[in-house]
């Protein structure tokens, strides 16, 4: 690490102290973009580093509910509108007990390169939650939802800041949460994303972040001139990321080994096949089951506690979330043939797991070049609601695909190496902040 950096790295500590995830990220990206920004001095000179990991606004509530025993709960809402540089705050919500401000700083933050990456004039945010959506019912989710919006609905708009899903944000959430916008502005508008079909959604929004990585994946394949085609991928996380990444293997010719949840994983050998793949989404979307369930109906292996890495692949495929891939595990794919790792989650990968696999000369895809799909076609989802218009799913899977093969090249343009290896993390740090970095230039000190 060179000096500029270790300065700036330290300065950051002592500003954000207990922000153990927001630190990472940003260790991550700066490592990548001071030596460039240093070769760049109109970037240095207006301090775009120093401004971009300041949020333009961080707005923290209040949620009291009245559970199912009339018993009164209360819950911690934030939303991080971090950069408004190339447009609206755009970014999840994500609803689960470890949502802390750190957290969601890190989350937005990534948003910033990740939303300037699909080429949409999108900016960035991320909100959410620490409230627990597994057990509950669905009246205790409704009346958590409403009172969310209750406080949240006065930051955010249809031209200021759009909200989606994320953890524990799906299409349920955003039916209650959208319900509540209404009838609190009596506007119906595009406010958020990830909205059903019948009321201002897009078609492929549910399916766009894992089919987005897929293709993201075939992108990176071709250049070694290979295909998803009888590739062994061990996946982990069931849900919407999950789900929709492993239909695109199924459907691309590949194999998938495994799945998991927040208790442990199934292998099955003889790979999960569509018929098996309805059944996890029913379990997971529908009786909200345990997948361990799975392991039990289809008569193949359930491990507790495990995560699905030390199963040999060919690609591995991280959908859950923070961190959940660490050094032994990266070791661990290297040493059973692993050649490509591709994030369905946001900095699923620890970064000396990272390092591993850098080392080791394996594809490595960061999620906010991987995972831009399901945000990108959210930004599709404005345009169709700006526009008072629906597209045909073909329509937006042929923009999908598009979007993740101009991603791959701003990859290529900025990461190529000068062994030939493609360093995917510094093309898409710099590619993200260059866009970013020139809007906020002339817009001035703001
Ligand atoms: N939904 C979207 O469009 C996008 C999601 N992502 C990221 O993808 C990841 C998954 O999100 P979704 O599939 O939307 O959420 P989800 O709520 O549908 O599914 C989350 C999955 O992760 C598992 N999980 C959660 N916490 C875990 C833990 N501590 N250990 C092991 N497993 C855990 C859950 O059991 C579940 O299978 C997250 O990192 C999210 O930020 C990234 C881009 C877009
Ligand atoms: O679709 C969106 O706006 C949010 C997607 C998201 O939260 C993410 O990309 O991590």
């Amino acid at each position: 690490m060179n000096e500029s950096i270790r300065h700036f790295i330290n300065n950051l500590k002592v500003r954000n102290p207990g922000e153990p995830e927001f630190l990472q990220a940003v260790t991550e990206v700066a490592t990548s973009i001071i030596p460039y920004i240093e070769s760049e001095p109109r970037y240095r000179n207006s301090r775009i580093l120093e401004r971009i990991v300041e949020p333009e606004r961080v707005v923290m509530f209040r949620v009291p509910w009245l559970d199912d025993k009339g018993e009164i709960q209360v819950n911690r809402g934030f939303r991080v509108q971090m950069n408004s540089a190339i447009g609206p705050y755009k970014g999840g919500l994500r609803f689960h007990p470890s949502v802390n401000l750190g957290v969601l700083k890190f989350l937005a933050f990534e948003q910033i390169f990740k939303n300037s990456l699909t080429g949409l004039p999108m900016g960035a945010g991320k909100g959410g939650s620490d409230f627990d959506p597994k057990g509950k019912s669905d009246n205790e989710v409704m009346k958590f939802c409403q009172s969310f919006m209750t406080e949240l609905y006065r930051h955010v708009g249809a031209d200021t800041d759009i909200p989606a899903g994320d953890i524990g944000v799906g299409g349920r959430e955003i039916g209650y949460l959208f319900g509540q916008y209404k009838r609190i502005t009596g506007a119906f508008n595009g406010v958020l994303t990830g909205k059903g079909n019948e009321w201002g959604g897009s078609l492929i929004r549910p399916e766009a972040t894992g089919y987005g990585l897929v293709y993201f994946v075939e992108e990176m394949l071709r250049t070694r001139e290979e295909s998803l085609l009888g590739k062994k991928v061990t996946i982990s996380g069931s849900g919407n990321v999950a789900q929709f990444a492993a239909e695109k293997c199924i459907e691309k010719g590949a194999k998938v080994l495994t799945i998991s949840d927040s208790e442990g994983f199934i292998y099955d050998p003889a790979g999960i096949d569509k018929e098996k793949l309805e059944y996890i989404k029913d379990l997971k979307n529908n009786t909200r089951g345990r997948i361990k369930k799975y392991a039990a109906k289809y008569h193949c292996e359930y491990f507790p506690g495990e995560r699905p890495w030390k199963i040999k692949c060919d690609i591995a495929l991280p959908n859950a979330t923070q961190n959940e891939l660490d050094v032994n595990d990266a070791r661990a794919l290297v040493k059973g043939g692993c050649s490509c790792v591709a994030e369905g989650a946001n900095m699923p990968c620890t970064p000396e797991a990272v390092a591993v696999f850098n080392k080791a000369q394996v594809f490595y895809a960061p999620g906010k070049a991987a995972n831009a799909g399901g945000v990108a076609v959210s930004g599709l989802e404005m345009s169709q609601n700006s526009q008072r218009y629906s597209w045909t799913r073909t329509k937006v899977d042929n923009k999908l695909k598009e979007i993740m093969h101009e991603i791959h090249a701003c990859c290529l343009k900025y990461g190529r190496m000068a062994d030939g290896h493609v360093n995917y993390e510094q093309g898409a740090n710099i590619s993200g902040f260059v866009k970013v970095a020139d809007a906020m230039l002339a817009q001035g000190v703001v």
